[in-house]
């Protein structure tokens, strides 16, 4: 009796994983296809596994709240740019976080994006699949968690990627439910990253067009996500904790929620705020401001009510052939502080933070020197 009772533990723990991730992704539906097919409990290969539990019970604190900053005025008022800056370099030290308004992108257009994303999950599984695929050098990357395959969990998420600057897909190669809105979000989000990099220039004290001249804003990939309800969102996560590999990312949500920030070892919410737009700084602008900026953990959690929907646009040029060397910016380094980061290419970044996956410990500590 005891035997067997041990014998049914033993193959829970070791259930064939491999096998179940692999049926998983040759379904090409997603997570939204379990959603579909009506599944009520969570499958093994979604559940946290109980080593990370402790990261999934970090408090979560409500007395803090990520810096909203208001971009009026910016482009018209030295005074008002100046006490904007400002903000911009609190936020980006001390939080890594913050939410824009009045950034020049019309709500109807944020609205219109959320949209088109959405219809791009939930249109026809057989044209959806023509696009899935685990090659990331291709222009239109639709897939479930990036890092299915090496994860200790898969996320309760399915995600397509567009890699839209420098080089962007024919409009055709572009899946017809959001064709026309991608190409114009990302001119919209072009323009705004340009402003964003502007201030984060003068936030370093460096001149306003530094980052642009050293191409920070040269890669633009839009990464849309879909989170279906989830029937036990307690057992599994929307995207586990990690932090971003792009130089900058602008993050586009919907109402619904989840998105949380590690904050002085705490857990905070990122609310959403109708109309605003999330900024944080990536690996790669930490890397080059030396620790003057940081790019900090995030999670989402798994909920019960959606589909959630976010756009993600990453500036970062991905996997593309470049070798242009990115180390920390000589005019912030000073006798006492002296670069603490080696000089690595944007696609030796992205490697390594690709084969690593979402789990462990920041991508940076292997530049770090
Ligand atoms: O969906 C979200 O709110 C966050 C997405 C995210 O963190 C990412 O794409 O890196
Ligand atoms: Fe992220």
């Amino acid at each position: 009796m005891v035997v067997a009772k041990a014998g049914e533990v033993q193959s829970e723990l070791k259930y064939d994983r491999v096998s179940e991730i692999k049926a998983f992704d040759e379904t090409k539906a997603g997570v939204k296809g379990l959603v579909d097919a009506r599944i009520s409990e969570v499958p093994r290969i979604f559940h946290v596994p109980p080593d990370t539990l402790g990261e999934t019970n970090v408090p979560i604190a409500t007395q803090f709240h990520i810096p909203v900053i208001d971009l009026q005025g910016v482009k018209d008022d030295p005074g008002t740019r100046k006490e904007i800056v400002k903000e911009v370099l609190n936020a980006s030290n001390e939080w890594g976080f913050f939410q824009i308004i009045n950034h020049g992108i019309p709500v109807s257009i944020l609205e219109e994006m959320k949209v088109r994303a959405r219809m791009f999950f939930e249109q026809d599984d057989e044209l959806k699949k023509q696009y899935y695929t685990r090659d990331n050098t291709k222009k239109v990357v639709y897939n479930t968690n990036f890092d299915l395959l090496t994860s200790p969990a898969a996320n309760w998420r399915d995600s397509v990627y567009c890699n839209m600057a420098p080089d962007p897909p024919k409009p055709e190669e572009l899946p017809e439910p959001f064709r026309d809105m991608m190409v114009e979000y990302t001119d919209r989000m072009m323009n705004l990253g340009h402003l964003l990099f502007e201030l984060i220039s003068e936030a370093l004290g460096l001149s306003p067009d530094h980052l642009l001249k050293i191409d920070c804003a040269k890669g633009l990939g839009q990464l849309c996500h879909y989170y279906p309800a989830c029937p036990q969102p307690e057992l599994t996560m929307g995207a586990s904790k990690h932090a971003d590999s792009s130089f900058l990312t602008v993050l586009l949500q919907d109402h619904i929620g989840g998105l949380q920030v590690l904050h002085e070892n705490q857990w905070i919410d990122v609310p959403p705020v109708p109309g605003a737009l999330v900024v944080n700084i990536g690996d790669l602008l930490q890397l080059i401001s030396n620790d003057r900026l940081i790019s900090v953990e995030h999670r989402v959690l798994a909920n019960s009510v959606g589909p959630r929907v976010s756009v993600a646009s990453f500036f970062v040029t991905y996997f593309l052939s470049d070798s242009t060397s990115y180390g920390p910016i000589k005019e912030l380094l000073l006798e006492d502080n002296p670069p603490k980061y080696r000089e690595t290419t944007v696609i030796e970044y992205m490697t390594h933070f690709h084969n690593r996956g979402l789990a462990g410990k920041s991508a940076l500590l292997h530049f770090r020197i």
